[in-house]
């Protein structure tokens, strides 16, 4: 059974307490792809080592996760890795082609391709690298601020699997929805299955927050969403929060970032996940509205806002803290940061975040 580490005592728990509703005194602020090619000495870094080496070596993975804590009042670190170390558990190959992004060379083709994956996966064996960087991770943070596991959800995957890579219409996967249903199912069911082994064992290893990031939401119309998507993502957060509770581990917080998902705003918060991130499509008081009182919210600036000059990247923050109010609500950009973004003009969005939401008492 897993045991829990002991870690240095945590200096900063705002975005843990913004994720379960309590009180904050400021607003924490964190950024998706945080670690990562806007940075130079992510670049520099990146020049000796390969991508995936770097999520399969615990020190280098390590390393890169740190690189914005060191640079930036950033209130959470999240482990540097991909969603597609999951496909690779699963028996599949993937590589990170540099300029391109991930490829698959025998991506999934038909149903009677699903025989080519290895299961059931031993997820201990086969992602026991991502515990390891975990748990050095937390150690190095030195409770700086907490530590965010994560994983892609099932359909994100799933998609990846059939398409071998990035695909502006998902319309291979697609196609599976439609002609293949049933073998759909079966495949998200074990993609499921793994999510929920997996984010069990990140915090095993030390993960203080979860999240999973369906990027892919936006190109299923509500109808697939609701029948492809939602059902494997509750489960995760109820069979995931039914373990940690059964093995005695702490029921950390769990965000759903579906992006585009904004058809299904409601139903994402009626289900056991503690936060619903938004991209930058949805207006804040609308999603309030929409979701009630009883979530917090991410989100969910523009990442492009940060193209703009540093005074008018101000007021667009200032105008987003309006927007969601002090409390239930964890600041973010609406998608990941881009690699050709200036990082200082990530800090001023992380400092204003700060000086626009500090209340007075
Ligand atoms: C869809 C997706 C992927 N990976 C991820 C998602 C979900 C978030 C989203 O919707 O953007 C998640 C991810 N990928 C990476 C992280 C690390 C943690 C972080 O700082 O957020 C996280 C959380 C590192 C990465 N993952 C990748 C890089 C760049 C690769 C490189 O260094 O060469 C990094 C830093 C590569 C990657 N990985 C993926 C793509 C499409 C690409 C290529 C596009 C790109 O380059 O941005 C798959």
């Amino acid at each position: 059974m897993a045991t829990q580490n002991t870690f240095p005592a945590l200096k900063n728990d705002l975005i843990l307490r913004a994720a379960r509703g309590d009180r904050v005194e400021k607003t924490p602020v964190w950024v998706m792809r945080q670690a990562g090619r806007y940075l130079p000495e992510f670049r520099e870094f990146r020049k000796q080592h390969d991508f995936f080496t770097i999520c399969r070596t615990p020190e280098l993975a390590c390393e890169v996760t740190l690189q914005p804590i060191r640079r930036f009042d950033l209130d959470a670190a999240i482990i540097f890795s991909d969603i597609l170390v999951i496909p690779q558990a699963m028996g599949l190959t993937v590589e990170m082609v540099p300029g391109k992004g991930p490829h698959f060379p025998q991506p999934l083709q038909t149903p009677s391709d699903l025989a080519r994956l290895k299961l059931p996966v031993d997820v201990n064996q086969e992602l026991g690298y991502v515990f390891k960087a975990i748990t050095l991770t937390r150690q190095k943070l030195e409770g700086k601020v907490p530590l965010i596991g994560f994983c892609g959800a099932p359909w994100t995957l799933m998609s990846y699997m059939i398409e071998g890579g990035g695909s502006p219409t998902l319309s291979k996967s697609k196609a599976w929805l439609y002609a293949h249903p049933d073998a759909s199912h079966q495949l998200l069911q074990s993609i499921t299955d793994v999510c929920v082994e997996y984010l069990e064992g990140q915090v095993a290893a030390g993960a203080q927050l979860l999240q999973v990031f369906e990027s892919h939401a936006g190109l299923l119309g509500r109808e697939q969403f609701l029948q492809f998507s939602l059902p494997y993502l509750k489960q995760i957060a109820s069979k995931l929060k039914a373990n940690l509770q059964a093995k005695n581990l702490p029921i950390v917080p769990i965000i759903v970032f579906a992006k585009g998902a904004h058809y299904a705003l409601k139903e994402l918060s009626d289900t056991e996940y503690d936060v619903v991130g938004l991209d930058w499509t949805m207006e804040p008081r609308e999603a309030r509205k929409c979701v009630g009182e009883m979530v917090t919210l991410q989100g969910n600036l523009d990442p492009c806002a940060l193209y703009s000059p540093k005074e008018d990247i101000r007021a667009a923050v200032k105008k987003m803290a309006e927007g969601f109010g002090s409390q239930r609500w964890i600041a973010n950009l609406g998608h990941g940061i881009y690699p050709d973004m200036n990082p200082e003009h990530l800090r001023t969005f992380i400092d204003s975040v700060h000086e626009f939401t500090q209340q007075e008492n």
